[in-house]
């Protein structure tokens, strides 16, 4: 398999507007890290929500774990969905579940057993500092805890890919750097993951990950390692 995302001349405009990504390819190789980096408007959320099915592209073509997702009937949409942990950059919790459900939702929909599910849930919970917030309504949290409530959710059930746009924008530093050993931790798992992110300290936090640049709706690949990776980078 050439990679577990690949993207083949893409582009994506939002009803009759301007295109937002164009000609955009790239292949992503299992188990590796990447950061997704651009300017303010340059398109990542967008290309973001491609990643999680959450539209489909204009043009081009687009192979998720191998299988084209642009012309998949859509009842076979959720299945993939399933192997993706995304952290929105609206965090989008369930407002009507406590914290602890909102962690153990994709644990639930995969059908774990519920006493695995209540010690991934603690242990979780422990990583980003919310044990004592389990029972609590998220309408309650500060937008740092909520965001850290999504991140718990989006790597509880230890996805084959962890989408997350933004994803320390809300909390201090020494939790930022607490929520990239966790990325970092689950990628050393097998997971591949993409973090979208202005901010260059992050990018100094894994010493393996690769860039992704995106400018004015454009990836820039100046080497090409993104359109053709090598199969495996070390991780040393
Ligand atoms: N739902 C939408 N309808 C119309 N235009 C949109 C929509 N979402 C995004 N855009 C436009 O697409 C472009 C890329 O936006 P996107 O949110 O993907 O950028 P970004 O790099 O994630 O920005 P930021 O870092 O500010 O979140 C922008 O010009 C934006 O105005």
């Amino acid at each position: 398999m050439a990679g577990i995302v690949q993207f083949e001349n893409v582009g994506l405009r939002y009803g009759q507007g301007e295109e937002v990504l164009r000609d955009v390819t790239f292949a992503l190789a299992p188990g590796e890290f990447y950061f997704l980096t651009g300017a303010s408007g340059a398109g990542k959320t967008s290309l973001l929500s491609l990643l999680y099915l959450a539209q489909r592209p204009s043009r081009g073509i687009i192979r998720l774990f191998g299988e084209d997702v642009v012309t998949v009937p859509r009842k076979r949409l959720p299945g993939f969905r399933r192997r993706i942990g995304v952290v929105y950059q609206d965090f989008r919790l369930v407002p009507h579940l406590s914290v602890a459900d909102n962690v153990a939702l994709p644990l639930r929909i995969a059908g774990a057993d519920e006493s695995d599910v209540a010690e991934a849930v603690r242990e979780m919970l422990a990583w980003v500092g919310l044990s004592h917030r389990a029972a609590a309504s998220p309408e309650t949290l500060s937008g740092g805890e909520q965001q850290r409530v999504a991140i718990a959710r989006a790597v509880a059930g230890r996805p084959e890919l962890l989408l997350a746009d933004e994803p320390t924008g809300n909390v201090d530093e020494a939790m930022a750097d607490r929520l990239m050993q966790l990325f970092a931790s689950l990628n050393g798992l097998g997971t591949t993951v993409v973090v979208s992110t202005h901010d260059p300290q992050l990018l100094r936090q894994v010493k393996a990950a690769q860039l992704m640049r995106l400018a004015d709706g454009r990836l820039l690949d100046p080497t090409g390692a993104l359109r053709f990776p090598p199969a495996r980078v070390s991780m040393a």
